[in-house]
């Protein structure tokens, strides 16, 4: 299954991802509903009506209050399914003596099977951190900001992004951005592109690589890339047949 067909999986209406999509068992998504997704829609309402949608949220208390609920939705998940040894982890998270060695190799065998065999962290600061200023960073500011990031050792630095200057004008010159860094060694630097007319402009300006975006709500992708969910995984899919 393609990368582009597993993120439509999941998409708002599927709702809730399939058990053989997580590949974790059921710990994780069993006894959730569309109530806890929902309500974080709400929550994120007021965020997402403001005119720039790609501001950064501070995580504030609503949001806390969200993922504490997800953690103690955790709790009562371990607990519900009664495997031999969920009686292992207590929502106090204290270790049980009666749960033996082979029960907790089992639990964490069946916890820890779907997780990804590395995790690559992206810097996004030059692209994340600088569209959200209020006044537009000169460009040789923004280089230099990447030059030492990646004289940091950072081994993946989003330079950029290839998006409309009406909707994103402190990134208009994207150009010129990836004309300074593109020949910098010791890093990537993808950028973002949003459709087809951005990847063009990336690759003609030296990108070799790229990042889509999509969003998880109707209404976050509607203020953020003007169209739905299902128009944004199909103008991935061109991208990523591009690529
Ligand atoms: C997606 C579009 C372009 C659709 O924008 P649209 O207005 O629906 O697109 P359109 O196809 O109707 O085109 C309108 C105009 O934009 C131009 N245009 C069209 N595409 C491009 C392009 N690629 N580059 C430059 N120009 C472009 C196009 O040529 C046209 O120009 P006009 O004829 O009016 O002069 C627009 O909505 C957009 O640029 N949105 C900005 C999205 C964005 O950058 N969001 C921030 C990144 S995501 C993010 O930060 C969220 C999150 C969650 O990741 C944050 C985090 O990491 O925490």
């Amino acid at each position: 299954m393609s990368t582009i067909d597993r993120i439509q999986r999941y998409s708002s209406t599927a709702c809730r991802p399939r058990v053989d999509d997580m590949g974790m068992g059921n710990c994780w998504i069993e006894g959730r509903d569309c109530s806890t997704s929902n309500s974080y829609d709400e929550e994120c309402h007021d965020y997402m009506s403001e005119s720039f949608p790609w501001k950064r949220h501070t995580r504030d208390k609503s949001q806390g209050d969200t993922l504490g609920r997800r953690t103690s939705s955790l709790g009562r998940n371990n607990v519900m399914f009664g495997n031999g040894c969920d009686k292992w982890y207590f929502p106090e998270h204290q270790y049980n003596p009666k749960c033996n060695e082979k029960d907790r190799r089992d639990t964490s065998n069946k916890y820890l099977k779907g997780i990804p065999k590395f995790v690559k962290i992206v810097e996004v600061g030059p692209r994340d951190g600088l569209q959200n200023e209020k006044n537009t960073v000169p460009t040789s500011i923004k280089v230099e900001l990447i030059r030492r990031l990646v004289a940091s050792g950072l081994p993946v630095v989003e330079a950029t992004s290839f998006v409309s200057p009406k909707w994103v004008p402190q990134l208009a010159d994207a150009k010129d951005v990836m004309a300074n860094v593109r020949s910098l060694e010791g890093a990537r630097l993808p950028v973002l592109t949003p459709n087809l007319k951005g990847f063009e402009a990336a690759i003609a300006a030296g990108a070799k690589e790229v990042a889509v975006f999509a969003s998880a709500s109707e209404s976050f992708s509607k203020s953020n890339i003007n169209c739905s969910i299902e128009e944004s995984l199909a103008r991935y899919r061109v991208v990523a047949l591009r690529c």
